[in-house]
């Protein structure tokens, strides 16, 4: 008989109290196979209880969270299935990097050329003899990352994992996720306070505000109304000040007469601002190279001058 199709990952109605205070309050979202999920919100709102509760490290209150239907202690060897990045310091600090990621492949059953897969992969070859308590926090993110990859697993549940991670690395685990999800059919679930970076590749978010659900919903459908950037020219200055104002809009005047550099919160104002000839606007949306770009950029000429030395 085939088996149904892989559903992922869905966390239904999860609540946890520590004494009197309650710190997740029926907390449902689903994160589906084939799918990056970012979980956001602010400090304190309750990523990393969610987290720790979908992985049994912490148990709920009430509520459950299931893997394709069935719950994390009901998986045949949920270390190997399930990736966790949860908390990069959380290792004996006497062991050294490599022998870190050996016993975490012991317990699930790795073998030694998968642990050393992982540990090149991640960076950590010249590091791999070092006391994990000597490790920087980016280092320690390696390792744990190295850890959360060290089986095949299908679902992923990591942490702030981008948290210390100098650019390259932090390029690497995208690749990596967008692979894993994308390619191979998995589901992941990714904390992150960096929220233009993953705005560049999640799927879908699920927001948590003190504890509880504020928004479930694909990047496609946030996209529909999320904000752009446009350059308006030979503006009604006068029309588009009161308009501008009215909303609470950003803008810069540029070099030209008229001519205006606007931040619209959403683009249906962008629409209503052509709608109502209040200004012609250059729908050439203004695009500004991040911050990454440039600093690669940079410094790949940088390497590339170095190599032919
Ligand atoms: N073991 C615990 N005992 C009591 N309260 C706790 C415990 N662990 C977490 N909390 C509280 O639960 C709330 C949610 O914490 P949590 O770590 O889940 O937030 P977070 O969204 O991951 O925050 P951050 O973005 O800062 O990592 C916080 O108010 C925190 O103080």
């Amino acid at each position: 008989m085939m088996s149904p199709p892989p559903s992922g990952i869905e966390v239904i109605e999860l609540s946890k109290r520590y004494g009197a205070r309650q710190v997740l309050k029926r907390v449902s979202f689903s994160a589906p196979a084939g799918s990056i999920t970012g979980l956001l919100g602010p400090n304190g709102s309750g990523k990393s209880t969610t987290m720790r509760a979908m992985t049994s490290l912490s148990a709920p209150s009430s509520g459950s969270v299931l893997f394709d239907g069935a719950r994390y202690d009901e998986l045949a060897n949920p270390g190997a299935i399930v990736g966790t990045l949860l908390d990069a310091s959380a290792h004996h600090s006497g062991r050294t990097a490599y022998e870190t990621v050996r016993q975490a492949g012991l317990m699930i059953g790795s073998t030694k050329q998968r642990v050393h897969e992982v540990v090149d992969a991640m960076g950590l070859a010249t590091a791999a003899s070092r006391r994990f308590g000597a490790l920087s926090l980016g280092m320690r993110q390696r390792v744990g990352l190295a850890i959360a990859f060290l089986s095949t697993p299908r679902y992923l549940i990591l942490d702030e994992p981008m948290n210390g991670l100098d650019v390259e690395s932090i390029g690497w685990v995208r690749n990596e996720l967008i692979r894993f999800a994308h390619g191979d059919g998995g589901a992941v679930v990714i904390s992150s306070h960096l929220l233009q970076e993953l705005q560049a590749y999640v799927d879908r978010v699920a927001i948590i505000s003190r504890g509880e659900l504020v928004l479930e919903q694909k990047m496609g459908e946030l996209k529909g109304d999320a904000g752009c950037e446009v350059v308006v020219v030979e503006a009604d200055c006068a029309a588009l000040e009161r308009l501008l104002n009215t909303h609470g809009v950003e803008s810069r005047p540029l070099g030209t007469p008229g001519g205006y550099w606007v931040k619209l919160p959403s683009r249906r104002l962008a629409l209503r601002l052509l709608d109502a000839r209040i200004a012609p606007v250059s729908l050439a949306e203004g695009r500004t190279h991040s911050l990454e770009e440039v600093y690669l950029r940079m410094t790949r000429g940088e390497y590339e001058l170095a190599e032919r030395r």
